[in-house]
């Protein structure tokens, strides 16, 4: 944090940085997998940021806790358990909650610090991690997914970036454990990137998908202000006996302010420099 403004410089994002105002530092800690860093910000509420990297504002969060959440939810026909890798901010938890047919969501994140700290300063996000139908556990989401074959219908993965201890969760032995882990025609939806820095990445992530067996792969996006290029997108898959992740069956019973069936429609429309490269080869 330099003359009041924070600056997120990252080796991922070369040459662009994405700066916010700072009115006070609430919370600086290196936990045991990361730095953790809240800051109230001039114009976008209250900042998480691991690592020097942006993971959640108060203002914009919503657009990226709904739409991951409601693009495998609201295309699934009877959501009843979920669990959510990462996310340990509760946004998604929050999210998963709006669904009557939800009887039990578990929460797994590796570090305890970050529902600690989000309980602290994200109380809109993390309230919800208190409510009888949630369970949070503390671990590591491989290990989980281990001992919990054909259990889930919706598995959501909330990561952080591909550097630091989220890097396995973009690898192929993980979308096997998630597959593995969901009941028939289960959906799972995973923190996917940026089409305008990490088209290869996205590329690399649909093509393991594909070769593990899921029988419907997708990428969707939203845009957010606070990600870098103000735009993220997801890794969406749906297991054989599914009707795929496209189109919208049955939406949350509470109100939602970015997510609705249109936008969920239209968040698989990609431009064309994404659709060809990501497209290239998917028919073979
Ligand atoms: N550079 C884009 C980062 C996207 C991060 C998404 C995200 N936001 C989070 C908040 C708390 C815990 C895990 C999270 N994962």
């Amino acid at each position: 944090i330099q003359d009041g403004w924070f600056r997120e410089i990252s080796s991922q994002w070369p040459g662009q940085a994405m700066t916010l105002k700072v009115n006070k530092i609430l919370h600086v800690e290196k936990s045991l997998y990361q730095d953790v860093l809240v800051f109230e910000s001039e114009t976008y509420g209250n900042v998480l940021v691991l690592d020097g990297v942006i993971q959640c504002t108060e203002r914009d969060e919503f657009s990226y806790q709904e739409m991951i959440t409601h693009i495998p939810m609201a295309s699934h026909p009877n959501p009843e358990k979920v669990l959510v890798i990462g996310g340990g901010d509760g946004g998604v938890v929050r999210e998963a909650l709006k669904y009557d047919s939800v009887k039990e969501v578990v929460l797994c994140d590796i570090d305890e610090a970050v529902p600690r700290v989000s309980k602290l300063y994200l109380p809109h996000m993390a309230e919800l991690l208190a409510d009888p139908r949630v369970t949070v556990h503390i671990g590591d989401g491989f290990a989980f997914l281990q001992s919990h074959e054909g259990t889930y219908d919706v598995i959501v993965t909330d990561s952080s970036d591909p550097v630091g201890p989220a890097a396995s969760l973009f690898q192929k032995p993980y979308y096997q454990l998630l597959h593995d882990a969901l009941r028939s025609g289960g959906h799972i939806a995973a923190q996917g990137e940026c089409l305008w820095l990490h088209l290869p990445l996205i590329k690399e992530v649909r093509a393991n998908a594909q070769e593990i067996g899921f029988a419907h792969v997708e990428y969707a996006f939203t845009t957010i202000p606070t990600y870098p290029s103000g735009q993220i997108g997801f890794l969406l898959a749906g297991k054989t006996g599914g009707q795929g992740l496209r189109e919208p069956i049955k939406g949350p019973n509470s109100p939602t302010r970015y997510w609705n069936p249109d936008v969920h429609r239209a968040s698989f429309v990609v431009p064309e420099f994404a659709r060809a490269l990501l497209e290239e080869g998917k028919d073979v």
